[in-house]
């Protein structure tokens, strides 16, 4: 029989989702305790999910590593800057990465300290009753008892039964920690993960092939955005071949061999040195619920919620990755903090309508609401005013003047419905779209506030300006 402990709050995994949750519990007075079962390339325990140690965070270290590269290589000339031959030392570069991981993993200890979360770490199973049973590194169980359970389990890398992941195919956790820029890369899914680890080993000099199976480039994104982006990526030498259906991978001494059949149909081959496997994520809820909790899955694993993250059973909650909606780190953020608010008794509430989406390529992209295809689908009459960069003065001075800013906005109230931008830092502009569309503003009102000149934020106001043709720096 192992030692039961009493908490107010037991949180099942530290990721975005969980960590926001334990550390809002707990500052609101309620005993807290969150289990996470992960361990860092030390080998010891790493708090912060995914997004800390293989996602967000490394990611975007790598991502910002390979653009100063490419910039060295493509834009310092323009500049009249000229050097010897830019060089990348991959091992440095990959070891900045880790130094950033374990100083937000580490970060996340420390605020659970000074916030009194207590950790566990291992893995742990729900079991009738609100009780977690945890399995903990050393081999010893601990069951913790709570009024309160918030399962925050998260997400894994999908696998393809005909690739599986080794050596050289490989998943987020391969490709941010190559030692080595692969010659030839290849990515399944022109996915967010296709798209951006795929332009850190395309900048720093593979040849990258990626396979998408829909026919249509991201597909989620407003089409003129995803028309630009992609021109863009041809540019850069991404190799982006859609509607492609890949059927097998062999590896062989030669490389990776992948099989597939391309958008006319017909048998296609390439040979990678490294396979890049993209293709989504999926709940990592096995294993997670002992028989009996009452806590329903759904056909793909996610634990079934309400739209206030309640499982049904008394007392258990579940946020982030393991449940619907997008799988990204804020909206785990934001359930989380919900979530505790709820069990305080407070009003926790999550805005699923103003969840901003970023992907991090050159240029960026980002969107907040809805794009001119779901309006006309849904048969809502809308107006749209759009912005190039290439009019922005800052774009121009910064020689990074591709992409544009698009406003939609309803045609009777002029409510803003979407934003859509494609361009240099526009995973900061998008907020002003989120924070117009939290306090209902209309296009009008974006319109009319002030934005500083010379600065990116423009195209955003003359956008605004658009929708009703009243632009300055363009024709209406
Ligand atoms: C390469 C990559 C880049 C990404 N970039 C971005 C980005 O830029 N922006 C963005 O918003 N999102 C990004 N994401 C997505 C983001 O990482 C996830 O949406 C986010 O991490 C989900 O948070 P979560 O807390 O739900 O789950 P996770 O971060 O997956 O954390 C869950 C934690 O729970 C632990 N756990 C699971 N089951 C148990 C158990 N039974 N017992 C104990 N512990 C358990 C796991 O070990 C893990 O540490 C990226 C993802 C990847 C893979
Ligand atoms: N910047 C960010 O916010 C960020 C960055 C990375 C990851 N993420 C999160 O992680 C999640 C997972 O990322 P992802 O890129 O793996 O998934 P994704 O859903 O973004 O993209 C997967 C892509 O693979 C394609 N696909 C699926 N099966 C295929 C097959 N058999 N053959 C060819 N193509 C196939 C899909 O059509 C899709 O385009 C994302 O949905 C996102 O929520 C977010």
């Amino acid at each position: 029989m192992s030692e039961q402990q009493q908490f107010d709050v037991v949180v099942i995994g530290a990721g975005p989702a969980g960590y926001h949750a334990a550390i809002r519990a707990a500052q609101l007075g309620l005993k807290t305790a969150c289990i996470d079962a992960a361990l860092g390339k030390d080998g010891k325990p790493a708090l912060g999910g995914t997004c800390l140690r293989v996602g967000c965070i490394p990611s975007k270290a790598l991502l910002d590593s390979s653009r100063q590269f490419w910039n060295m290589g493509h834009l310092f000339d323009q500049h009249g800057i000229s050097f010897d031959k830019p060089a990348i030392d991959v091992k440095k570069m990959v070891a900045r990465k880790d130094g950033i991981v374990k100083q937000f993993t580490g970060g996340i200890a420390a605020l659970f300290k000074a916030n009194k979360v207590t950790p566990f770490y291992g893995f742990g199973q729900l079991q009738p009753g609100n009780v977690v049973k945890v399995k903990q590194h050393d081999g010893s169980e601990v069951e913790l008892k709570a009024a309160n359970v918030i399962i925050a389990a998260g997400s894994d890398s999908i696998e393809l039964p005909f690739a599986k992941f080794g050596e050289h195919i490989i998943d987020n956790v391969g490709a941010l920690d190559l030692q080595d820029v692969p010659k030839r890369l290849g990515v399944i899914g022109a996915g967010v993960i296709g798209l951006e680890l795929g332009s850190v080993w395309n900048r720093l000099g593979s040849q990258v092939t990626i396979l998408e199976g829909l026919p249509n480039f991201l597909a989620a994104a407003d089409a003129e955005v995803g028309k630009v982006a992609a021109r863009e990526f041809k540019k850069q030498g991404l190799d982006i071949k859609l509607g492609c259906k890949v059927s097998g991978t062999e590896v062989k001494k030669d490389g990776v061999h992948v099989a597939y059949t391309d958008d006319k149909g017909a048998a296609q081959e390439i040979v990678v040195d490294k396979l890049l496997v993209a293709v989504g994520r999926r709940a990592a809820t096995k294993g997670l619920l002992a028989d009996g909790t009452g806590v329903q899955l759904n056909e793909r694993g996610q634990v079934v919620v309400d739209e206030h993250c309640h499982t049904g059973v008394d007392g258990v909650w579940a946020v982030g990755d393991c449940v619907r909606g997008p799988m990204l780190a804020h909206k785990g953020f934001e359930e989380g903090i919900a979530v505790a608010e709820l069990i305080a008794g407070l009003p926790g509430h999550v805005n699923f309508d103003t969840i901003p989406w970023v992907i991090y390529t050159e240029p960026e992209i980002a969107w907040v609401g809805k794009t001119e295809e779901q309006l006309k689908a849904e048969g809502i009459p809308y107006k749209a005013g759009s912005f190039p960069f290439a009019a922005v003065g800052r774009a121009v001075a910064m020689a990074e003047p591709a992409g544009f800013v698009k406003v939609l906005a309803h045609a009777e109230t002029d409510t803003i419905l979407g934003m859509h931008l494609v361009g240099a830092n526009v995973s900061e502009l998008v907020h002003e779209g989120v924070l117009a569309m939290e306090f209902k503003g209309s296009a009008d009102d974006l319109a009319r506030i002030c934005h500083a000149h010379p600065s990116l934020s423009e195209a955003v106001h003359d956008a605004a300006m658009a929708v009703h043709k009243r632009s300055i720096h363009k024709a209406n």
